[in-house]
């Protein structure tokens, strides 16, 4: 067991993720859970992923090793708040979204560098423990901030942690990660929200919205996350998400001038360069992420279409890593995303399916 006795403050989404994932690889002999949501509470506990539902100075005075799992707010108070009762040597790590705050209290309240700032990269836009999963963080990309003052064996602690949940660690500074994260999640939270906002108040009527397809779908999929948990992520990185805005809004106003001006090439280049872009994000970029190597599958629309495909595969000992539904319109079939982690994995695949007589192609 690479821990003794755990406490996770805060059993939703990610703690309770982070509760399961721990005891269904047997990581903590103990994880006393806390949570002022008793319905999370209880049902944390009713599914395993904690040992005992306990009260804040019993849950963390034994703990070798403490869990925040509650929105960035919360953390920085119970950071002052469990201080008092913490063991000597006890370990103290976090989930929240943004670094730099939640780093710079720890470094006042937790003693000998034992915090260990982290966020996994992973999760999704339902909040409480009904959406926990043990596996939510396996190929995750889960970043941990440590900073000079970080106490090497408490780094190592929950490196190793974090790893064996099957996650992949990247270290950063607290500064870095609230600046990336400003980009490539906040900012597109921000965008997100304002184009909900916008097109409700255009007041297109229901039956306009029921029309919404693939695109609105697709854009605003994330604004429907916690409301509180993403007040304390704007509120937390303000700076950085306020820089990241001034770069949205100079893209925003050189498409419109072109819009205005009815400049055929500048909106034809702006729309271009975007596009090469974008295709050219990996799923999981090359030396980032782990990548991924896809295939798209065509398919009829039709019951046990992907418990086919995955047992052909199966049979053949290819692991799926990843597996989507792009498309599926009742009727007229659609296509499935499914990634390998090795290109000799891809290749099997495709010959197998080819085979068969199924549609499919390399996504590059
Ligand atoms: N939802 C997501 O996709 C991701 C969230 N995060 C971060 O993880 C943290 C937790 O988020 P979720 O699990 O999604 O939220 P959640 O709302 O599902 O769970 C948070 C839990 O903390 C509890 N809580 C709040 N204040 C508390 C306090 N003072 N004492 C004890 N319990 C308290 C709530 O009752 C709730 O059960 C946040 O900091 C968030 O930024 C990080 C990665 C992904
Ligand atoms: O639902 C999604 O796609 C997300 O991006 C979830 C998410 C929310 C907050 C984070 O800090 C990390 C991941």
């Amino acid at each position: 067991m690479l821990i003794k006795r755990c406490a996770i403050i805060g059993v939703g989404l990610i703690g309770g993720s982070m509760g399961l994932a721990l005891v269904e690889r047997k990581l903590a002999e103990h994880i006393c859970g806390v949570d002022v949501n008793q319905d999370n509470l209880s049902m944390a506990l009713a599914a395993g992923a904690v040992h005992q539902a306990a009260a804040m100075p019993e849950a963390v005075s034994g703990a070798d090793l403490v869990i925040l799992a509650v929105p960035v707010g919360a953390a920085q108070h119970l950071l002052t708040e469990i201080k008092q009762y913490l063991k000597p040597g006890a370990v103290v790590t976090d989930v929240g979204s943004t670094k730099e705050q939640v780093v710079r209290q720890a470094g006042k309240c937790i003693s000998g560098g034992r915090f260990v700032g982290g966020h996994p990269m992973t999760g999704a836009e339902t909040a409480g423990f009904s959406g926990a999963d043990p596996y939510l963080f396996e190929n995750a990309f889960y970043l941990l901030t440590p900073t000079p003052e970080t106490d090497t064996c408490a780094l190592e602690t929950v490196r190793r942690l974090v790893q064996a949940i099957g996650a992949v660690v990247m270290e950063m500074s607290p500064q870095e990660h609230d600046l990336v994260t400003a980009a490539i999640s906040h900012l597109p939270h921000f965008m997100a929200v304002s184009l909900v906002t916008a097109v409700a108040e255009m007041a297109v009527g229901e039956q306009a919205m029921a029309l919404a397809a693939g695109g609105f779908r697709d854009t605003t999929r994330i604004a429907a996350g916690s409301p509180s948990m993403w007040r304390d992520i704007f509120m937390s990185n303000s700076e950085q998400v306020l820089k990241a805005l001034e770069y949205m809004r100079s893209a925003m106003d050189r498409l419109e001038a072109a819009l205005r001006r009815q400049d055929v090439e500048k909106m034809m280049h702006i729309l271009s360069s975007a596009s090469t872009v974008r295709k050219k994000l990996p799923l999981r970029p090359k030396g980032y992420l782990p990548y991924i190597f896809e295939i798209v599958v065509s398919v009829p629309d039709r019951p046990g279409v992907i418990a086919g495909l995955a047992g052909m595969l199966g049979e053949e000992g290819i692991n799926i890593v990843e597996i989507e539904i792009l498309r599926a319109r009742e009727g007229y079939g659609g296509t499935i995303r499914v990634g390998f982690a090795t290109a000799g994995e891809q290749d099997r695949a495709m010959e197998l399916f080819q085979a068969r007589g199924i549609k499919c192609r390399r996504k590059v």
